[in-house]
């Protein structure tokens, strides 16, 4: 595998459709990816009571243990492998197993604040927003809440109206400024195909990595490496 793996971040509001773009954009890779849900670093809330921590503001940056994330990712890059926690939605809390994940050629790390800490973003090579309109997310996080993670109607949408949608409008939407692209309507085929295409060629080995990790400047020429023209092959 190469080290340091290519490191792409999928950010986006509930329902936006992150992971189903994570999913579709990897179907074709087998174990070569890695996918690390952001939601698996939730802070380990054992020391609060099931109803308190149904209470607990999910949606802000201080739910989630950014040093953990930061540590794992960066041992990732390195070539180490990690023990990652693993998240239960029915009782809000982490589970007390965790998951063995190797290094491998390409991760991904999804979640509704993956584009939030700025050290996290340094580490990432392609950092993609998922922009889905509110009304829609809404409609899929009810459907998805109800069904899969055993909630009523009336708690999904007090959760929805007291902490989702301000913490979205204040933290979530404006890490769009930090994306490399922006994806509409979630899954859409371009999207994806493209996606697909960049996903299996850093698998293969042959992508052109020259833009990574570099500032690029206004004349589309990027900083301190040659540009694809240029190439000889
Ligand atoms: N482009 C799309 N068109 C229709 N349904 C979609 C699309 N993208 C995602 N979905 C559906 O929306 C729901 C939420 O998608 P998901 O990927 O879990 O969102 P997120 O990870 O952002 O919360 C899922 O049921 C998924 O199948
Ligand atoms: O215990 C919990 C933890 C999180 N949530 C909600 O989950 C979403 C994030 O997951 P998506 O798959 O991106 O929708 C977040 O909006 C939290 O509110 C929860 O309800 N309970």
């Amino acid at each position: 595998m190469t080290i340091p793996s290519f490191v792409i971040g999928i950010a986006g509001g509930t329902g936006a459709g992150k992971t189903t773009v994570a999913r579709l954009i990897t179907e074709n890779v087998g174990e070569s990816v890695t996918r690390i849900p952001l939601d698996n670093y939730y802070k380990d809330l054992s020391h609060l009571a099931l109803d308190e921590r149904a209470d607990v503001n999910y949606d802000h940056p201080s739910a989630f243990e950014w040093d953990l994330l930061r540590e794992q990712l960066g041992e990732l890059l390195e070539g180490q492998a990690i023990e990652m926690p693993k998240y239960d939605f029915e009782i809000h809390n982490r589970k007390e197993e965790s998951v063995t994940v190797p290094p491998t050629d390409v991760i991904i790390l999804e979640g509704i604040l993956a584009l939030y800490d700025e050290e996290i973003n340094d580490m990432l090579d392609l950092r993609l927003y998922v922009e889905t309109d509110a009304d829609v997310r809404i409609l899929r996080r009810i459907e998805r809440d109800v069904i899969d993670r055993g909630r009523e109607l009336e708690g999904v949408m007090d959760q929805y109206l007291s902490t989702v949608k301000p913490m979205h409008e204040q933290f979530i939407e404006p890490t769009k400024k930090h994306a490399d692209l922006i994806i509409p309507e979630g899954a859409n085929s371009v999207a994806v195909s493209l996606l697909e295409e960049k996903v299996a060629a850093e698998v293969a080995g042959d992508a052109v990595r020259d833009w990574e990790r570099s500032e690029t400047e206004f004349d589309g020429e990027v900083a301190g490496t040659v540009s694809v023209e240029e190439r000889d092959d």
